[in-house]
């Protein structure tokens, strides 16, 4: 294949594709037709084989059989790299910038124009965030970036490669609205250029907003194909996971002591703002909903309630135990005292390499071992007398085979085998921590998780959800906390957090200073 910049207008069409992983058909028979200049949704549930075809598209995966044209030539790129050459790239759903290295040496790294020097790497790159109207660092290593931080400036690296078809795997997963808003911007102004976008999402607003194309899978096959606009929401859920159960009313949930509690909290961080005197009290029995845009504090936040970071003074106390800047309790002694951990990016606790048996039962061992020395004061976290399988089918996670590697499963299913662990333990944790928990996951999985969540918190949980979906947080809270630039905006009782209240404060327009919380007292 010759080396020549991409040319816009390009029509990219597979036909009849099928791949096999194993006894898995991923795919059967699939086609698509992507056009220049419009944005094509590729939607369906979690396991449909969406991150497939796009990775044969992409030419990450090979396909078992199909064929693929680029204006009616052949199309069959033996690797990444070379359909990127032909003016195909994509960015999955599992980053691939180098931590290491900074956003323009990224781009230098993996630019298909070898030749570019670093200070026109980093005027492009520069120019292409502006365009996007986001602002990420270029120059510090991506590793010390935020999550959405380091999700967007892969976005601009490819971007700023340029393509004629740009294939985007759930690219706001972990972004707020304002940022997914100037993403879309930017999109729509590439599609006036003449590139194809197609953009995996499980928003329905998302694909409402933007797309022009829809393709449906499910269960590895075309359910539908068309234009985007010509189906209402509803019936794009109904082709994409069936009938959802009507949500469950909201439950009268009566919280009790506080088991949680931070006071005086100042931590420093380079990925998320610092922590400036951060209190906070959770009571057992309630949903604390934390909101901000990315970067405000949360991620440190939750490290630092969940004993992972220790902060450079002040203190968290929890079920007796109290970790602070000079004694400290780690993150082990406070999952021993029950504890369940869903962090923003799921790679931190599921395992790829590790059978579906070893990541729900990592912990039983040292668990175990604890409860031999006496320091135990619950159960293995596998579900008591449940089987492996009997946890895999109560999250559905899909295939239920205890000794596939995790790495075998799409990216929804590692989120459900997560939540599985540390949600489905026996006896229930008593704190949960969790960072967007329906990350990835399709309606029906998000609605099951978000239910599991408020029957913990009925049970007893003291629960935290952190999540740049407001809606999330506003479908299950009891209480939402708004961090920005590291403290406590605002402290409200969920029928008085309206989203223009929110809004405002999400923003740091808040009116009056921050609330009282009662950062001392017993915490049992
Ligand atoms: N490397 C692999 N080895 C084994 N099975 C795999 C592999 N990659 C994907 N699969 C299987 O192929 C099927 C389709 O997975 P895929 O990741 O394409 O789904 P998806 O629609 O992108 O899901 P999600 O919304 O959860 O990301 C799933 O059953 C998955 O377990």
């Amino acid at each position: 294949m010759t080396v020549s910049p991409p040319e816009m207008d390009r029509v990219l069409e597979a036909r009849s594709i099928s791949k096999s992983f194993g006894p898995v058909h991923a795919l059967t028979d699939v086609s698509i037709l992507v056009r220049p200049g419009a944005v094509h949704a590729l939607v369906g549930e979690n396991g449909a084989g969406k991150s497939t075809l796009a990775k044969v598209l992409a030419g990450i995966e090979q396909p078992s059989s199909g064929t693929m044209t680029i204006d009616g030539a052949a199309f069959a790129p033996r690797d990444r790299a070379d359909a990127k050459r032909a003016g195909v790239n994509m960015v999955p759903q599992q980053l691939s910038l180098v931590g290491e290295l900074s956003l323009v040496e990224n781009y230098l790294l993996v630019g298909s124009r070898r030749l570019v020097s670093r200070r026109s790497a980093r005027a492009l790159l520069k120019a292409t965030l502006e365009r996007a109207r986001v602002d990420v660092d270029l120059d510090l290593p991506t590793a010390t970036l935020s999550q959405a931080h380091r999700q967007l400036g892969e976005i601009v690296v490819a971007l700023a490669e340029g393509a004629h078809t740009l294939i985007l795997d759930e690219p706001t997963a972990s972004l707020g609205p304002l940022e997914v808003g100037g993403l879309f911007e930017h999109l729509r102004s590439l599609c006036d250029l003449g590139t194809a976008v197609v953009l995996i999402t499980h928003r329905l607003d998302e694909v409402r907003q933007v797309a022009d194309d829809l393709t449906v899978l499910s269960h590895g096959e075309n359910v539908h194909h068309g234009s985007a606009a010509r189906l209402e929401s509803t019936e794009i859920a109904r082709l994409m996971v069936g009938e959802l159960p009507p949500p469950a009313a909201r439950s009268e949930r009566r919280p009790g002591a506080t088991v949680l509690r931070a006071a005086g909290v100042v931590a420093a961080s380079t990925r998320d703002a610092s922590l400036d005197g951060v209190d906070l009290a959770v009571r057992a029995g309630e949903i604390v909903g934390i909101a901000g845009v990315a970067g405000s504090g949360q991620n440190l936040l939750l490290d630092v309630l969940g004993g992972f970071v220790k902060p450079d003074s002040g203190t968290v106390a929890f079920a007796g135990t109290e970790a602070g800047s000079r004694a400290g309790a780690s993150a082990a002694a406070f999952q021993r005292a029950g504890l369940a951990w869903i962090p923003e990016e799921r790679t931190e606790a599921v395992v790829p390499a590790m059978s579906l048996r070893e990541n729900l039962t990592v912990y039983s061992a040292a668990v175990g071992a604890a409860r031999k020395r006496g320091g135990a004061t619950r159960d293995a976290r596998t579900g008591g007398t449940q089987t492996v399988e009997d946890t895999l089918s109560a999250y559905d996670v899909r295939p239920v085979r205890p000794e596939l590697a995790a790495s075998g499963l799409s990216g929804g299913n590692q989120q459900k085998l997560l939540a599985a662990r540390e949600l489905g333990a026996s006896p229930a944790p008593r704190v949960v921590l969790a960072y967007g928990p329906t990350q990835g996951l399709d309606l029906r999985a998000s609605q099951a998780i978000r239910e599991r969540l408020v029957d913990l918190a009925v049970g007893g949980s003291a629960v935290v959800v952190a999540s740049h979906d407001l809606e999330e947080i506003l479908g299950v809270a009891d209480r939402v906390v708004v961090m920005f630039a590291g403290r406590i905006v605002a402290d409200l009782p969920i029928a008085e957090a309206d989203t223009e209240r929110i809004g405002r404060a999400i923003a740091g327009l808040v009116d009056g200073s921050a609330p009282d919380s009662p950062a001392r007292g017993d915490v049992e």
